[in-house]
């Protein structure tokens, strides 16, 4: 796993109440004493945003906002994750496990069954 999404996970794990983390002084410990709906609002909202830049980019042919909002997904993701006790490396197995196979013949195979 990249050493950047290794970090993040690990300073979001040491937000969570059972660590200490201190509403008053992180982002993320406020976000876990929020609890589970704020964090999916939150992705609802970034989802939404990243849409949205999508489709400026697309008009402007400045495609740099959509970085910005992919970011903020991909971290409200990352704090989601935590909340369940998962890890972007399990995502990141799941990604490899299907590496290679196409999601047509995927979708077939689903089919099929
Ligand atoms: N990567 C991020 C990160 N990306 C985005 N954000 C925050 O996510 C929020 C995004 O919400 P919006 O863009 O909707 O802005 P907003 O209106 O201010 O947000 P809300 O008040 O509606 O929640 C902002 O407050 C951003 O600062 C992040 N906050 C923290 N991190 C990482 O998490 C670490 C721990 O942060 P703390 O828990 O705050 O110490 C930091 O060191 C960073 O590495």
């Amino acid at each position: 796993m990249s050493t950047t999404l290794a970090r993040l996970a690990q300073t979001i794990e040491s937000r969570k109440p059972e660590h200490g983390g201190d509403p008053a002084t992180s982002y993320v410990a406020k976000l876990f004493s929020k609890g589970d709906d704020a964090i999916l609002k939150k992705i609802g909202e970034e989802a939404t945003e990243t849409v949205m830049a999508a489709k400026d980019a697309r008009v402007s042919g400045d495609a740099s906002g959509l970085l910005y909002e992919v970011a903020d997904l991909w971290f409200h993701s990352m704090v989601l994750l935590a909340k369940f006790d998962l890890t972007p490396q399990q995502v990141l197995d799941e990604l490899a496990r299907r590496e290679g196979l196409s999601g047509l013949a995927e979708k077939a195979a689903r089919k099929d069954a």
